[in-house]
């Protein structure tokens, strides 16, 4: 792992939904005491499935809503922004990129209009040759050259590749350090996804960025991030570097994960996955969320959450297998 100091920390980071409703008390548990850091020139992935609370966390990290508890440091300092100075000044530090590049670009505007107006947003009133040279180099960055067969279309001129490619230069024109990725593969044809995350992967290389990537496919994951970071109603479950969580997981949850991702090349069905049923978030399973679908569960995991615990270098699961408690479950090697 780099010694580097992180760009983006989320520290104890919670959200919890009240539910509409006369009378109502109800309140979704969406993300429960998450802490991560993102660092320069890596990628951290996000897995988990539907309903688990990636883009709540993703939201919360682009402050498009407040969090209910715990907090934000950009280099090591608070970063709630408080104002709308502050906050164009963070959100041109930490940009986000959409699932759907057809939704995220207004039909009404070319990509010389997307383009210019973020250039204008964040580095100021560009005019002439200079706007020229930059809406090229955008577009040059992500691989959409000869610039000028891109620069006058319209959305709908462009493949859906090509309009997330589009979405990411938008992004690019406010020279962040921190992209966050919500699920930006999983709306495009599966034979340009991978052009995407090759992409991606060039920016972290060259621009140095801090890459937040969601995803609910795990198998993308150990592909294209330096870390891994598996999500289960809510709560963090598991974390540690892509190639060790996805080829020994620790976590049951993890592990099941791992073992419903039948074909490599069928995105789709890993989406669905055969995996049970999620648990409700209004009443969440106390004790480990995990534990009505975990075949090892004890009382001990029905009653208390499990603590990240270590489990290797740079490695840890909330699972309480790994503890040295008496009553601690016993997980089964399976062949
Ligand atoms: N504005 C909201 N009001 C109430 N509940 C919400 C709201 N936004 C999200 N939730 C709930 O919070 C939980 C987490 O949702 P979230 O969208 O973060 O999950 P996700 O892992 O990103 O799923 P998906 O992959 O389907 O987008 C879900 O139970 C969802 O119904």
């Amino acid at each position: 792992m780099s010694n580097e100091a992180p760009v983006l920390q989320a520290v104890e980071l919670r959200k919890h939904f009240k539910l509409r409703g006369v009378g109502s008390r109800d309140v979704v548990h969406a993300v429960d005491d998450v802490t991560f850091e993102l660092r320069r020139g890596h990628v951290l992935a996000l897995v988990g499935e539907s309903g688990s609370g990636k883009s709540t966390i993703a939201r919360l990290l682009a402050q498009l809503m407040p969090a209910t508890g715990g907090s934000l440091l950009l280099h090591g300092e608070d970063a709630t922004a408080r104002g709308r100075r502050a906050f164009r000044r963070y959100v041109g530090r930490v940009q986000m990129i959409f699932q759907d590049p057809f939704g995220s670009l207004n039909p009404v505007h070319t990509v010389r209009y997307v383009l210019t107006r973020s250039i204008r947003i964040h580095r100021g009133r560009l005019r002439g040759t200079e706007l020229d040279d930059a809406l090229v180099e955008l577009l040059e960055r992500v691989q959409l050259h000869p610039a000028e067969r891109y620069i006058d279309k319209f959305p709908h001129e462009l493949s859906g590749g090509q309009r997330q490619r589009v979405a990411i230069a938008r992004a690019l024109a406010a020279d962040p350090e921190v992209l966050l990725a919500d699920e930006p593969i999983s709306m495009l044809d599966v034979s340009i996804r991978l052009g995407i995350l090759n992409l991606l992967r060039d920016l972290r290389d060259r621009l140095q960025i801090a890459i937040l990537y969601i995803t609910h496919d795990i198998a993308s994951a150990r592909y294209f991030a330096d870390r891994t970071m598996v999500m289960y109603a809510g709560r963090i479950v598991e974390s540690g570097d892509s190639e060790s969580v996805t080829q020994d997981p620790k976590h049951p949850y993890t592990q099941l994960l791992v073992r419903s991702a039948p074909d490599p090349d069928d995105l789709e069905a890993r989406a669905r996955g055969a995996r049970g049923e999620a648990p409700s978030l209004v009443n969440p399973p106390s004790g480990c969320r995990f534990n009505p679908r975990c075949p090892f569960a004890t009382e001990l995991c029905r009653i208390e959450v499990p603590p990240l615990l270590s489990v290797g270098e740079g490695r840890e699961a909330a699972c309480w297998s790994y503890s040295d408690r008496a009553d601690r479950p016993v997980l089964e090697v399976r062949a």
